[in-house]
């Protein structure tokens, strides 16, 4: 309970604080919507005279109803304007928004937990919500509070009490949508959570379409898949249904404001109103009087969609970029101590790393080797800022490591997984990523000395060619060589392996090793690997439970 309260206060706060942020750039559209109200009572002052004037009363003519269509036409000019204020005023929060979130899932790297669908949502879907709030609900509730003291003063100026029932309907508007609004914002958040399962399990599911097809378990998916996405349908028709009934409300009471100012009017028929064009006025305020405050109303679901939106997106952004020490140059050369070093990642399960301590001097390059599960890649992920030890000390060249923020430790080294992404670009595309401002010539020498030129040269554009989620299919080694040339091309001082070999029969592994020990050479490397061919790369520590289990030679 208290945390649904905390998530509710974050996601309030999360509001107020882009309503401040928003503030300066929602004046101009604010006071174009002032300036459409201040048109339409005058609209409905000139109209008023030309219906006096159809009823055998007033002397209005051709030049009230030429001023009635330049009225109208300057109005549509202000609505569009307005319209473009305020999308430019969301599509920049937006912005600000979704790299603040980004620069976030960034900075939890791999350790974020959540699944690809959900973070996805929270960057696009999420942020797309907190717009409505944005554009539509805070101009729309500052203009439903404008606007009926515009309205109804200027029904005063002719009639009090005319100017006293309109305002009357406009101070029950908000009466009626808390009544039917009343778990609005509960509702929204429901269906984005449903929203969030069915993507998230839609797109786990796709990047799993072949295991599903080769096990025929996609008929038993598809109808989970189905059941998902009607308890979806079913939040969806709840929300819609506190929208609709809001808006069945709103069009009640402005029912009941024209009958009330037709019964107070209802003489101006009979010929003995004393001033008709006056009463006329009156009943063609309450459009006026309820534009914006229909508005208002529609945009009350965008609130909600918004505060369910914000209660997600809330634990996200309030996360601080981890903060440390930034290198004054690049060392040339690094050694790597680990001294009694713990780590856990569950406290109801044993340590990960339990007191491992060693030392890799540049030019060396130290093999982890030992069971599944006893700790190996978690050493390198320490080493790459994803985790901090919970005690002991990690140092490079004598430096604590954990004053180093994790983006500049990862500046110190390069990486070689077991298998390597390729994006939906051309090879050399690819190989630039490790370092953008890198030179074409650059680029080719990094090519060549992870051998990928060798491929390369078969393939019908050479590097120029495009691989990736569409593009040219490479086979694993392939693809692990232009992550070798990735590293080459960052040319660190330490390089960190996993399993780079795991995947590759053993012709391709010899060809890869031998790319890999050439881009160790003259560095720190510390590679964890259960082959037996890449422990041959240097010395080799055997690691088992979370320690040390003692130095092997290489090839024992
Ligand atoms: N994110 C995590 N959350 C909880 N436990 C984890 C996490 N990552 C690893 N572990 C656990 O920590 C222990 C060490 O994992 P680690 O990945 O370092 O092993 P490894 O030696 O690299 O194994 P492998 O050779 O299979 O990759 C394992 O028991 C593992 O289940």
């Amino acid at each position: 309970m208290a945390e649904v309260r905390q998530r509710g206060d974050a996601a309030s706060a999360l509001l107020r604080r882009e309503a401040r942020a928003a503030r300066g750039r929602l004046g101009l559209p604010l006071g174009l919507g002032l300036a459409q109200v201040i048109l339409g009572i005058a609209q409905a002052w000139l109209i008023a005279g030309l219906i006096a004037k159809l009823l055998g009363y007033g002397a209005a003519g051709w030049p009230a109803l030429g001023a009635v269509a330049a009225l109208a036409l300057v109005s549509a000019g202000l609505g569009v304007a307005q319209e473009r204020a305020l999308m430019a005023t969301g599509e920049a929060a937006k912005a600000r928004l979704r790299a603040a979130a980004f620069e976030r899932l960034l900075a939890q790297g791999a350790e974020d937990n959540r699944g690809v669908g959900e973070r996805a949502a929270l960057v696009v879907d999420r942020i797309e919500a907190l717009e409505g709030f944005l554009t539509r609900w805070l101009p729309a509730a500052a203009l439903a509070m404008a606007a009926p003291v515009l309205v109804a003063g200027a029904a005063f100026t002719v009639d009090a009490t005319s100017g006293a029932i309109l305002l009357v309907a406009a101070l029950l508007v908000p009466v009626a949508m808390a009544v039917t609004g009343i778990g609005a914002a509960q509702a929204s958040k429901r269906q984005f959570a449903a929203l969030d399962m069915l993507s998230g399990r839609f797109l786990d599911r796709m990047r799993g379409l072949p295991t599903l097809v080769l096990f025929r378990r996609q008929e038993a998916e598809a109808q989970a898949l189905g059941v998902a996405a009607e308890d979806l349908r079913q939040r969806t028709m709840r929300v819609l249904r506190v929208a609709f009934l809001s808006s069945a409300s709103m069009e009640a009471l402005a029912a009941g404001a024209i009958a009330c100012l037709a019964i107070r009017h209802g003489a101006v028929l009979g010929q003995n109103h004393p001033d008709p064009a006056g009463a006329i006025f009156c009943l063609l305020l309450v459009p006026a009087l309820f534009t914006p405050l229909r508005a208002f109303s529609q945009a009350y679901h965008e609130r909600s969609a918004a505060n369910g939106a914000a209660a997600e997106l809330a634990p996200l952004l309030a996360t601080e970029p981890p903060g440390g020490l930034v290198l004054e140059e690049m060392p040339r050369k690094l050694v790597v101590s680990f001294q009694d070093v713990r780590l856990t990642y569950d406290p109801t399960r044993p340590p990960a790393l339990d007191g491992v301590s060693f030392r890799a001097v540049p030019g060396e390059t130290v093999v982890l080797a030992g069971a599944s599960g006893a700790g190996k890649s978690s050493i390198l992920r320490l080493l790459m800022g994803f985790r901090r030890p919970d005690s002991g000390r990690i140092s490079l060249n004598g430096q604590d490591a954990t004053q180093l923020t994790p983006a500049e430790l990862r500046r110190l080294s390069s990486y070689v997984g077991q298998r390597a992404h390729l994006f939906r670009a051309t090879i050399r595309e690819n190989i630039a990523l490790a370092r953008p401002d890198a030179t074409p010539a650059e680029v080719e020498s990094a090519a060549t000395a992870a051998r990928v030129t060798d491929f390369a040269k078969a393939l019908p554009e050479g590097l120029e060619t495009l691989v990736g989620e569409g593009g040219f299919g490479l086979s694993g080694g392939q693809a692990q060589r232009v992550a070798i040339a990735r590293a080459f091309l960052r040319d660190t001082p330490l390089v960190l392996l996993d399993e780079p070999t795991a995947h590759l029969d053993p012709g391709t592994e010899a060809e890869v090793l031998d790319s890999l020990r050439r881009l160790c050479t003259g560095r720190t490397a510390i590679v964890a690997s259960h082959s037996r061919a890449a422990q041959r790369l240097g010395r080799v520590l055997e690691i088992a439970a979370g320690r040390v289990a003692g130095p092997r030679m290489a090839g024992e």
